[in-house]
């Protein structure tokens, strides 16, 4: 597995407050990363300074493409967190998606045939067929969240981030949407920031639980014993009752 982004002793905050503190993490060609840890405790943080959208105080973030031919620079696509989403601007599906495009033909130049063509891919993709001239403000949660998996997904990046996916609160669409992402997962590295732990845990190949420094599992096996006593984020995070899931081995905050 070849590492794609490097981060070293990284810390970053607002206005002279550090959030994160001495952060390590590398992520893998095709890994499926999970982030995890309680409210503020700076999952968002850490990705916005992948995502190059908030500058670290120190430390170091470097990015290695594990492709061999085309674009050589590490290329991301984004899900950001549904309060994000400003659903009143007037925009449909088929150019959100093709919005994803963007980058890849000049500011001023209209999209190509085949980035049309491309775009109707993924619409067949995500399920979002007879869907095109909608407007995003009148889409269910599910279906705004595929067209804006889809723009992340079109430009064929290494890393896709999802930013709690579960606040699109369409549970009829979550199981699909893991499924997608398996998927992707096949071709593209997926960073996945949840509290939905249950879900999150059958997954992942890796987790990160971030709650100011970051601690890292390479696995998500099961330990033995359950871990409760040694584990000391929040409880909501073991909180799922009997649903099969996968406990992660005692690491330190
Ligand atoms: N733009 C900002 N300016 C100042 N402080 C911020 C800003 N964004 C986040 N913070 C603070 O940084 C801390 C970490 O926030 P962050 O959003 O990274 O946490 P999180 O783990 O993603 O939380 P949640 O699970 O609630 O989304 C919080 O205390 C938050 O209030």
């Amino acid at each position: 597995m070849k590492p794609i982004i490097e981060i070293k002793n990284l810390n970053a905050g607002y206005d002279g407050r550090t959030v994160l503190r001495d952060v390590n993490l590398t992520v893998y060609d095709r890994d499926f990363l999970g982030i995890i840890g309680p409210n503020g405790g700076g999952k968002t943080t850490l990705i916005k300074c992948i995502l190059g959208l908030l500058k670290p105080l120190s430390g170091e973030i470097s990015f290695t493409s594990s492709r061999t031919a085309g674009n050589l620079q590490l290329t991301m696509g984004y899900l950001p967190q549904y309060n994000s989403i400003d659903r009143k601007f007037p925009i449909t599906v088929g150019e959100v998606i093709l919005s994803g495009l963007s980058s890849k033909k000049p500011l001023i130049s209209r999209f190509t045939k085949e980035h049309k063509e491309k775009a109707h891919q993924v619409i067949v993709r995500m399920g979002l067929e007879g869907l095109e001239e909608r407007a995003i403000g009148a889409l269910s949660g599910g279906q705004l969240q595929r067209a804006l998996l889809g723009r992340a997904i079109i430009s064929d990046p290494e890393v896709v981030i999802l930013d709690e996916p579960s606040t699109y609160i369409d549970k009829r669409f979550e199981a699909r949407l893991y499924q997608l992402l398996a998927e992707i997962n096949k071709d593209c590295a997926i960073i996945l920031v949840s509290h939905d732990i249950g879900t999150v845990l059958q997954q992942v190949k890796s987790i990160a639980c971030v709650n100011e420094t970051l601690d890292y599992h390479p696995d998500t096996g099961i330990t033995g014993e359950w871990l409760e006593r040694n584990f000391n984020c929040p409880i909501e995070l073991l909180g799922h009752g009997t649903l099969p899931h996968r406990v992660l081995g005692e690491h330190h905050h």
